[in-house]
């Protein structure tokens, strides 16, 4: 059901209700070829249509977010664009919170653009919440962080991804590294925050969250949902995300895309494996 800004309650609120009622996990939709393929599917726009429809028929009651990978609706032009439009209003209708992973990152004057584009009501991409990347500069995002406060939309800064290279990046300065400087300044964003969760939010790959410790992080401290992806595929599992996360695991909403995604095309296989990640986040 769609409401206006000055109805919708903030993101962090949403998300915070929706971890409660269904758990911890967001499904990614991502339609590699390759699971096209395995689906049956051609690699076009209408296999998009019908790969991303069975994902939401069989999560939107069940999984807290989903969470559409953008290159991979990008890679087929605008028709794929215009199949990411019907997801996102789909899942709107459904009831499901969107992260539209995007990770987009400019100079503030364009970043503009992209707030608009993903965090303003009325527009056709309009996600509940957006990935950006803060290496330009964590404030070349304040566009993206005013309109979806404004709007009650939500944001997931980069800091440590799942990824093996980004400790080139994320990790320089040990103790008073980059990563911890965007923690401080995503804490910042959140400081009115008492209880639950904020609605400027981090990404801690599920691989890397142990990393956090080392280099003297307090995720806890920074009252951010941390979105978590690496369960499944990339080899994270739930009962090492539960220890490494330690005391911040109550803010985080682990991501599995792959893993959940090689149990189609049959909707009851997509569910069956949902419920199954979600019993293993909370067991
Ligand atoms: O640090 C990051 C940030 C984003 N991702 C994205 O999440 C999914 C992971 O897919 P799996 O199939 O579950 O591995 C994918 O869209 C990535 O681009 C990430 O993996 N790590």
């Amino acid at each position: 059901m769609s409401n206006s800004a000055s109805e919708r309650r903030s993101f962090g609120a949403r998300l915070t209700q929706a971890m409660q009622d269904r758990g911890p996990l967001c499904v990614g939709i991502d339609p590699h070829p390759a699971l096209l393929a395995q689906w049956g599917l051609a690699d076009d726009a209408a296999a998009l249509r019908t790969f991303s429809h069975s994902v939401l028929e069989a999560t939107a009651d069940i999984a807290a977010a989903i969470k559409p990978q953008v290159a991979l609706f990008e890679r087929h032009g605008s028709r794929g664009l215009g199949v990411l439009e019907e997801i996102l209003a789909e899942a709107r209708e459904l009831g499901v919170l969107t992260i539209a992973d995007a990770k987009r990152g400019d100079i503030g004057s364009t970043m503009q653009a992209y707030a608009e584009a993903w965090l303003a009501d009325g527009s056709p991409l309009a996600a509940d919440s957006l990935t950006v990347s803060p290496y330009l500069g964590f404030e070349s995002l304040r566009p993206a962080l005013d309109l979806a406060a404004e709007t009650g939309r939500g944001i997931f800064v980069l800091a440590l991804t799942s990824n093996p290279e980004g400790a080139s990046v994320q990790h320089v300065g040990g103790q008073d590294s980059v990563a911890r400087r965007i923690i401080e300044a995503v804490a910042q964003e959140n400081s009115r925050v008492t209880a639950g969760l904020g609605s400027v939010g981090l990404v801690v790959g599920a691989t890397v969250a142990a990393v956090a410790r080392d280099l003297g992080i307090d995720l806890p401290g920074s009252f951010a949902p941390l979105l978590a992806p690496g369960l499944g595929a990339q080899g994270a599992t739930a009962t090492d995300m539960r220890e490494d996360f330690g005391h911040a695991w109550s803010q985080v909403l682990a991501s599995s895309s792959r893993g959940i995604l090689k149990a189609g095309p049959s909707v009851e296989g997509l569910r069956a494996a949902t419920l199954e990640t979600i019993s293993s986040l909370q067991g």
